[in-house]
């Protein structure tokens, strides 16, 4: 393991290596976790229920005990150095957890304490400005909306200047709109320096946010991709032509294996990725050949796989 000394600024800000958690009981959460997330990055951790999610953050903030394996935060070991890797983290959880008769400044100003940290009012007053509650400050959590509680969490976990921020499920339950308020206050966090590390069951969440996604299922980590390239990789697209006249079958030239017929003959549908336009079978050469065989269309549409198909595809896969 490094020594803090010889910690560079471009290593990744937390290393998790060969992570194993069985629960007291037998169950087996994690299964060999290896994962690095780098300094300024935003990081989607996706996974159905029971994945595992939750298991690896509280691994990570050193709430929960590995049973193998390390994880290093920024150059200290989570459990030998408890101390400095849990101050260097702030913690959302997924449930609100407030007490409802203080009051926004109270509660956060405490939390910061609990870190042993002096008080600063100054910086108090400047996440609770960047998360639109500084107006709200005097007032008991009791009193404010559900959006608001949330970001009083996020408050409380930034209190004590942190350089990565897990949110634990940040927009759960939450209607569209807040949902889209808090993508903005995630995204200037990470314009402020910090590292976020984000899960979620909403693929939109991720596919809008992440600059890298990883998947877990059943304690593995299946899949670990930038989101672009995830995307570009995993996703295909799909051109429907209408023809003009159905098809009982496909001619000789159109029988491959990206090629199919549907409702009946009316439509010519090719799913797509980079791989067929470098094999000499992109649109430019289907819409060649179906000149040559006479085949005219009245109209056409393409769709595009999501984040969505590639995640389904991918559980149900190792289901
Ligand atoms: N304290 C515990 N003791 C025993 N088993 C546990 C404990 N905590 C979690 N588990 C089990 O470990 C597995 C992973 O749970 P975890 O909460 O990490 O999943 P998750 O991916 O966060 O799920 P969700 O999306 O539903 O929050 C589940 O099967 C859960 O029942």
């Amino acid at each position: 393991m490094p020594e803090r000394e010889e910690y560079a600024l471009n290593d990744p800000i937390i290393a998790i290596n060969g992570l194993n958690k069985t629960y007291q009981g037998g169950f087996q959460a994690l299964t060999r976790v290896d994962l690095t997330i780098q300094r300024g990055e935003i990081f989607a951790l996706l996974g159905p229920n029971g994945a595992g999610k939750t298991t690896l953050i509280s691994v990570v903030c050193g709430l929960v005990n590995p049973t193998q394996g390390e994880v290093v935060i920024d150059g200290f070991d989570s459990v030998r150095d408890y101390r400095q890797a849990r101050e260097r983290i702030g913690l959302v959880p997924q449930e609100l957890t407030n007490e409802a008769f203080e009051t926004v400044w109270n509660t956060v100003s405490f939390s910061r304490g609990l870190f042993g940290k002096a008080p600063d009012p100054a910086h108090i007053e400047k996440v609770l400005k960047s998360l639109a509650l500084w107006d709200k400050r005097d007032n008991r959590l009791m009193t404010l909306s559900g959006g608001m509680k949330r970001r009083v969490l996020i408050a409380k976990a930034l209190s004590h200047e942190p350089r990565i921020l897990f949110l634990d499920e940040p927009t759960a339950g939450v209607d569209v709109e807040l949902r889209r308020d808090m993508w903005e206050v995630v995204r200037g966090l990470r314009e402020s320096g910090v590292t976020i590390i984000l899960t979620t069951h909403y693929i939109e969440e991720a596919e809008e946010m992440a600059d890298r996604i990883g998947v877990i299922n059943r304690g593995e980590i299946v899949l670990v991709e930038e989101k672009a390239a995830l995307m570009q990789k995993l996703g295909s697209k799909q051109l429907t032509l209408q023809l003009q006249t159905p098809l009982d079958e496909l001619p000789g030239a159109l029988q491959v294996e990206a090629l199919s017929l549907a409702a009946d003959g009316h439509e010519l549908v090719y799913t797509y990725d980079g791989r067929q336009a470098e094999e000499g079978h992109g649109i430019p050469a289907l819409l060649a050949t179906l000149e040559r065989e006479g085949i005219t269309f009245q109209d056409l549409h393409t769709r595009q796989s999501s984040l969505e198909d590639i995640f389904v595809d991918l559980v149900k896969e190792r289901a």
